[in-house]
């Protein structure tokens, strides 16, 4: 579905993306993983085709990116961003409409069918009694579930999530994750950035290790996550051992 062969990218002379190659198949939970600064929502970016690669090519289903009509795009790619402070002043529900945008021309309205698929994407995330809501009053993790409400209503089959996530609450995250692991049995893939081992074991077939602009690693992420790969990025000491049978990645 996605293919990078040899992708480079720089924000002027300033070098994030040194030539990576990698290939992202249908119904994986591929998550993203490498420090600060390395260039992990670049990529991402590059992937919507919101930047183009200094070199390099990138793929969407054969097709070069930056080929396909944004349109077409994003009947099938939905973004998740990490931070959203748009859509002042727009009920909740208005917002999750939005994502239905792909699929109307400049002057076609919502119709009822829109309006269902919206209220039942709310219903999916458990925010229905937001929707109302003025989307600017919301706290930061409230915003993310209504972000990913309007990506489920998109009907996309590709989520990008940007640090998922980022501001949800201990119990929102895991159930956020447990979602993400339940959407991905109904054919859609997740590609997403994180800073979590733990959450990679828990969600993730597939990981990513950006370090200094390459890969470093790239497979199942009980293969790759080891505490050498993790000294070797994040600088700091870890044990990963396995409780309840879960694999996790403890900070020394
Ligand atoms: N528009 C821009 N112009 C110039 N430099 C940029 C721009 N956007 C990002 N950068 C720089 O590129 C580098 C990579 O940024 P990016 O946001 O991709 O990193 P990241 O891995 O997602 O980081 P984080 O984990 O902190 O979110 C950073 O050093 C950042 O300062």
């Amino acid at each position: 579905m996605f293919r990078a062969e040899n992708l480079k990218f720089s924000y002027g002379k300033k070098e994030i993306l040194k030539g990576i190659s990698f290939e992202i198949n249908s119904s994986d939970i591929v998550s993203i993983l490498g420090p600060n600064g390395c260039g992990k929502t670049t990529l991402l970016k590059i992937m919507l085709g919101f930047l183009k690669p200094t070199e390099g090519k990138i793929y969407f289903d054969n097709k070069e990116i930056h080929k396909i009509k944004p349109k077409e795009l994003f009947q099938k790619v939905a973004y998740i961003p990490q931070i959203h402070d748009g859509a002042f002043g727009y009920l909740v529900k208005d917002v999750v409409l939005m994502g239905r945008m792909p699929y109307k021309t400049l002057f076609s309205n919502y119709n009822k069918y829109d309006k269902e698929i919206t209220l039942k994407a709310l219903d999916t995330l458990g925010i229905l009694e937001l929707k109302d809501e003025i989307y600017t009053t919301l706290s930061g993790g409230q915003r993310q579930l209504v972000l990913i409400a309007r990506a489920i209503t998109q009907q996309a089959d590709i989520f990008i999530m940007d640090e998922p996530v980022n501001g949800l609450d201990f119990g929102n995250q895991y159930k956020l994750l447990n979602k993400i692991k339940e959407l991905s049995k109904k054919d859609l893939t997740f590609i997403k950035t994180s800073h979590y081992p733990d959450h990679v074991f828990f969600v993730s077939n597939e990981a990513l290790f950006l370090d200094r602009g390459k890969i470093l690693e790239k497979g199942d992420p009980n293969l790759i996550i080891r505490e050498e790969n993790i000294k070797r990025v994040y600088n700091i000491e870890s044990k990963i051992t396995t409780v309840y049978n879960r694999k996790v990645c403890l900070a020394m």
